[in-house]
């Protein structure tokens, strides 16, 4: 059996695709339909396929995606700011999506990064199951050692299904993190600016 390691997790064993739309199935029965009808005969299939696409993050690393960088920079020494970044999530309690935006701050040491690649960051962790805390996190993280960055932000807004759906059933509700690395941390005014760029 082939053997997965993430950043965020232990080794685990990796099914086969036969035994993911068995899985499927089940839960199929656990919902009160009938996995052996016409309609649902592709669904465990699509499911299985759904996954992949959905959890993609788990076969790539930050290293992958942070790998070419810029230097012929001409001395600029300021924030670089991508804002409204979408994204789609699972949490980790209940396997429902979360969804919403990452605005992602840095101040670039020497070296730039493609702005394609700081939405791929976050693509990269949001296509994990996640808590939106650890997301945040992990985004600042990454960038800060990938780029040797002077600080780096990150700010999440999103909806969770988990409370929208089901559970307390709060639709419309949103949840806000943010963390803060190197120069973000220690300056408050920096911090401020950030926020203020990112306001609605
Ligand atoms: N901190 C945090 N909590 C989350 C996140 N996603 C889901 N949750 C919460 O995880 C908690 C799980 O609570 P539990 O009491 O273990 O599970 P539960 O009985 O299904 O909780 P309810 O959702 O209140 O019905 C809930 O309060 C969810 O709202 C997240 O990204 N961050
Ligand atoms: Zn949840």
């Amino acid at each position: 059996m082939d053997q997965i390691v993430t950043e965020t997790s232990q080794a685990s064993v990796v099914p086969t695709f036969e035994e993911v739309q068995n899985a499927v199935r089940v839960l199929l029965a656990w919902a009160g339909d009938n996995p052996g009808r016409e309609g649902l005969k592709d669904t465990p299939a699509r499911v299985a396929k759904a996954y992949q696409q959905l959890f993609a993050g788990y076969h790539e690393t930050a290293d992958d995606v942070l790998k070419t960088t810029f230097g012929e920079v001409a001395g600029y020494q300021d924030v670089v700011i991508v804002r409204d970044i979408p994204f789609f999530s699972h949490c980790e309690h209940h396997m429902l999506p979360f969804h919403g935006v990452a605005h992602v701050a840095y101040v670039p040491s020497e070296r730039v990064v493609g702005l394609s690649k700081i939405a791929r960051l976050v693509e990269l962790f949001a296509r994990r199951l996640q808590i939106q805390e650890r997301m945040t996190s992990e985004i600042a993280v990454a960038l800060d050692r990938c780029l040797q960055t002077k600080g780096a932000g990150v700010i999440i807004e999103a909806e969770h299904m988990c409370m929208s759906m089901r559970g307390v059933s709060k639709s419309g509700s949103r949840t806000l993190t943010s963390t803060f690395n190197g120069m973000f941390q220690k300056d408050p005014a920096l911090q401020a600016r950030f926020f203020s760029c990112v306001k609605r």
